[in-house]
């Protein structure tokens, strides 16, 4: 062949030249395949002249040659394997190879004549003829435009992916990263690889700006280049996500993007020159700039798009007509009903519920939340003459109770504690899992009232997609603890909703529980009042702390664990929590001390490592990442119910199953890492949970992490029994530290409306949303 294209250059690095035997395995939607190939050629060190392959790669074809990248590993199993990291296909070499690739399936319409009749006319080189000009198809007899557009089309992405992956790999990408970008960029990857691989940052997930940073040095793009700076500037707003922050006050980015930028000790990145390049970016929309706040869009539309929305339902009258008479009948016979009186501020939260248009009630435990959500759903029920009973309703008059909550579990309390159906918000939205949910502002909820519990987790996003979606004819309760700790995601909309003072709001005090001695809720309330002591941490019914030196205290809580599992104590109903996931008392080694003692290694017990971890049949698991298509979500908790090797299941490869209420989930073994053991989980994964018992270590060694919000929140989640061990001042440094990391958000100035809101619902749709770099 004379001038066969980029991939026929000489092999720089070793490589196995094969052609396929048999797929053994492929996965469609991440192109993981297996193949057991035939080696045709090496520079490898290898006798076999067969081989398995694995890695991320499309099916081979047959008789197809392929040179492949990658190293050997041995499988404890299966041998000796060859994982592929990079691989392009081999233009066959002969006219008869090159005729039975243009006829293969790959080219729709193109059989063995007309492929014979195109080598005849354009040499064993036609594919680098047809590649480079199309219009010499047209002197191949009998071929349609239809076939002729399509052939082209198909060797263009073919050979555009193999370049590309030449390319890329050169640079150290691994195949899966490349199979994103070239899914993103196509045929400009190569283009945009030389003139600006920045643009790989924020188009493919997981692609670092550093990474970016090194193939653009390898172009010789300049430290001071404008595209450079730009994506530093976004790379640092996207970074501030995690910290909590909406926007970035501009002195602050730029003080950012100065430490991600200054590589070369040179000047050259002036302080005028970074504003300058942010400048321009807000000029593009990919940042907005609101004074010398900086935001990323879709953050800049949550924070103005909530305050319209707010605006808009709060704007409308309440439908429920009543009098003070009516009312305090339709709450007296509530009252009998349930044999109680409510409180002072019990009544006033219904009844500000029942005549605002929306309204906020906060509260620490058992002050009566629950209580005055099923107070107000009754006294609603009765002043409306809506029945509570879901099946009494047709499609035409929707139900008009809507309960929901930011996590499956506190959803499902709601439900328990109200008996009526209650979701989570993204369900209740119809999320899709990536980026659409279905209400939205042109299709709304239906319903009269909404209640949200735990709202100090809604973040500034999501709150926004909620409110959007709400009718202006609809009455709104929010109910949360303004004291926890604030939501994972960007924002802190509760505390800024209670700040603005826009929205009537009750908080309650009177505890209630407390009156049936609790020293749980007692010692929560001491923490959210700074007024525990050290006194205080006496043993009680439901609760003890004991003292325990850091070098004991894995051991101290492994015994305390073990020992109520002897005593017949459900695993799911006693959890250790704990603030940090490495140090000797952090969770993943709490979890292995747990594992041993509450289920160890069995003779005839299945177990898989992965990654250092084990997973074992009993194993309490946590899901970390949302699997909508397999409902379940991030902070589920179940149980490893089956372990399967490869040969025992049609995939062909190991398998964890896991129960998590009833539903059980595959995990293929690469897919573990949507798991991990859940003996101790973190503090911020409890959230909106609850636990009969609570094991809380507290050592100096989670210093950092020791503040008032995280153990209030850790405290609060213990229902019947709290332990806590370790050291008892490290404790009351903790709850007596507050947390200084301000977020930078401006929500309650602009509800109360200190500066003006601009909002474009159209161009809102645009917005990325952040959860697409979390
Ligand atoms: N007015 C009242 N009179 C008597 N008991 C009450 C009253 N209000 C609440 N209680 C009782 O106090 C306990 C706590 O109330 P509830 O569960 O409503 O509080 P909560 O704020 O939702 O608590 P948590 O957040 O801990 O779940 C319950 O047992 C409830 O029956």
């Amino acid at each position: 062949m004379d001038n066969e294209n980029v991939t026929m250059e000489p092999e720089e690095k070793p490589y196995v030249k094969v052609e396929l035997k048999r797929m053994i395995f492929h996965k469609e939607e991440e192109s993981f395949s297996i193949a057991s190939v035939k080696v045709l050629e090496t520079t490898e060190d290898l006798k076999e002249k067969e081989l398995v392959v694995k890695g991320y790669f499309s099916p081979l074809e047959e008789g197809e040659a392929y040179i492949l990248y990658g190293y050997f590993e041995t499988h404890k199993k299966f041998g000796e394997q060859y994982v592929v990291e990079g691989y392009r296909r081999v233009m066959p070499e002969t006219k008869d190879g090159l005729i039975t690739y243009l006829s293969s399936d790959l080219f729709e319409g193109v059989g063995k004549k007309t492929a014979r009749r195109i080598v005849d006319t354009l040499g064993e080189g036609a594919v680098s003829r047809i590649l480079s000009d199309k219009k010499v198809l047209d002197e191949v007899p009998k071929m349609s435009r239809t076939i002729k557009d399509k052939l082209y089309q198909t060797l263009q992405e073919h050979q555009g992916f193999e370049q590309v992956m030449v390319e890329l790999t050169k640079h150290g990408l691994g195949l899966k990263t490349i199979q994103k970008i070239y899914g993103a960029f196509g045929d400009k990857t190569l283009e945009i690889l030389e003139e600006d691989p920045y643009q790989f940052v924020f188009t493919v997930e997981g692609f670092g700006f550093h990474r970016a940073d090194e193939l653009a040095k390898q172009q010789d793009l300049t430290d001071d280049h404008p595209t450079r700076i730009r994506a530093g500037c976004l790379y640092s707003l996207h970074q501030n996500l995690q910290a909590g922050h909406v926007y970035l006050p501009l002195e602050t980015c730029i003080l950012e993007m100065e430490q991600l930028l200054q590589t070369s000790g040179k000047e050259t990145l002036t302080y005028e020159k970074l504003a300058e390049e942010i400048t321009h970016l807000g000029e593009e929309k990919f940042v907005f700039i609101e004074e010398d706040r900086i935001y990323l869009p879709s953050l800049y539309f949550a924070e103005n798009g909530f305050t319209s929305q707010v605006d808009r339902i709060i704007s409308e009258e309440v439908e429920v007509e009543f009098t003070q008479a009516d009312l305090l009948k339709v709450i007296g016979a509530i009252e009998e009903e349930e044999t109680m009186s409510y409180g002072k501020e019990q009544f006033e939260a219904i009844e500000t519920a029942l005549k605002q248009k929306m309204m906020i009630i906060t509260g620490g435990p058992g002050t009566g939340k629950t209580t005055v959500i099923k107070g107000l759903l009754h006294a609603y029920s009765k002043l409306m003459d809506y029945s509570l009973d879901p099946k009494d309703y047709t499609k035409d008059f929707a139900f008009p109770f809507v309960l929901a909550a930011p996590t499956g579990r506190a959803a499902k309390r709601m439900t328990e504690s109200t008996g009526l159906p209650a979701s989570t918000i993204h369900r209740l939205l119809g999320w899709d899992g990536h980026q659409t949910f279905e209400k939205n502002h042109t299709n709304q909820l239906e319903g009269k009232l909404l209640i949200i519990d735990e709202f100090s987790m809604v973040d500034m996003w999501l709150s926004n997609q909620l409110f959007r979606a709400i009718p202006s004819d609809m009455q709104v309760v929010v109910v949360g603890d303004e004291d926890q700790l604030p939501s994972v995601g960007p924002g802190q909309v509760l505390a800024d909703l209670l700040a603005s003072n826009v929205l009537p709001s009750i908080q309650l005090s009177e505890v209630y529980r407390q009156k049936e001695g609790s020293k749980i809720i007692h010692l929560a309330h001491a923490i959210k009042n700074d007024t525990c002591t050290a006194e205080m941490l006496t043993k009680e019914k439901d609760f003890n702390f004991i003292q325990a030196p850091d070098m004991q205290l894995k051991d101290v809580v492994t015994d305390i664990v073990a020992k109520a599992h002897e005593k017949s104590i459900d695993l799911r109903d006693i959890q250790v929590l704990a603030p940090m996931y490495r140090t000797e008392t952090g969770i993943h080694e709490l979890n292995r001390s747990l594992q041993s003692r509450v289920n160890p290694k069995k003779k005839n017990k299945r177990e898989m490592e992965w990654k250092g971890n084990v997973f074992r049949k009993g194993d309490k698991v946590i899901q970390l990442v949302n699997q909508p298509e397999e409902n379940v979500f991030n902070g589920d908790i179940g149980e490893v119910v089956a372990i399967f090797r490869a040969e025992e299941n049609v995939d062909q490869v190991e398998q964890v199953v896991v129960e998590f209420d009833g539903k059980e989930v595959t995990y293929p073994k690469k897919e573990l890492g949507n798991i991990m053991l859940a003996y101790c989980t973190s503090i911020h994964k409890s959230q909106g949970s609850e636990f009969s018992i609570v094991v809380l270590p507290v050592t100096y060694q989670y210093n950092r992490m020791l503040k008032k919000n995280l153990l209030y929140t850790a405290v609060t989640r213990a229902k019947q029994s709290l332990i806590l061990c370790g050291t008892p001042q490290a404790f009351l440094k903790g709850i007596s530290t507050k947390d200084t990391n301000q977020r930078f958000t401006y929500l309650q100035e602009k509800l109360r409306k200190e500066t003006p809101v601009t909002y474009d619902e159209e161009e809102e749709e645009d917005a990325i949303s952040p959860y697409d770099f979390m």
